[in-house]
């Protein structure tokens, strides 16, 4: 499988015009990208699938899924939940980071605009990408707060697990239209 995707790598600038980015064909400082996101443990078709994404991903960077348990302190009240799991994402966020949320009231973008924010976060002079995926309550006001840009990935709102896979396949697929390869049509 990764000899097949190899392949299909070395396959330069083969999109239809108009499918590139402002980036297609430069050379794009690859920013290490993390991934934060909180609550339950993922079911194994949803983990299957994320691999293989995550592992297509590593093609181009080197990718980093945290998990962040949800409710980590048990709380008894909605907005104590939402505190702990903002307090626990914020650790891990550092100063140089680039931090992308996931939310259902972000900015609205399509491929070619994921792809553009990719290119630009390495123009930032950050160290590292983060995106965030929030819990069942969604994110709490230290990380809106920190937040760099927040983006949402469909109008309807989705399950965490289902914005998990749907943000790694728009990463890989991000990638491609950097390069230029046929994956995007
Ligand atoms: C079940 S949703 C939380 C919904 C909650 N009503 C809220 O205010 O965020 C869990 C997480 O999935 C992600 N998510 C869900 N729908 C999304 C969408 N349409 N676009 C981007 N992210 C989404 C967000 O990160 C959200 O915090």
């Amino acid at each position: 499988m990764v000899a097949l995707l190899s392949a299909s790598v070395t396959n330069i600038s083969a999109l239809p015009s108009g499918k590139g980015c402002k980036y297609t064909g430069q050379a794009v400082r690859a920013l290490p990208i993390r991934i934060i996101s909180v609550g339950k443990k993922r079911s194994q078709g949803v983990q299957l699938v994320a691999d293989e994404y995550i592992q297509r991903l590593k093609l181009y960077c080197s990718v980093e899924d945290v998990h962040i348990k949800n409710n980590p302190k048990n709380a008894s009240d909605w907005r104590a939940q939402v505190d702990h799991e903002d307090s626990a994402v914020m650790d891990l966020i550092k100063s140089d980071d680039w931090v992308v949320l996931l939310d259902e009231r972000g900015k609205d973008i399509g491929s070619k605009q994921m792809a553009e924010l990719v290119g630009d976060a390495g123009n930032t002079g950050a160290a590292r990408l983060s995106f965030c995926v929030g819990g069942p309550y969604g994110h709490g006001k230290q990380l809106r707060e920190r937040a760099n840009i927040s983006i949402k990935l469909s109008s309807m709102v989705l399950n965490h697990q289902i914005a998990f896979l749907v943000l790694v396949e728009q990463l890989y697929r991000s990638w491609t239209i950097l390069k230029g390869q046929n994956y995007h049509r």
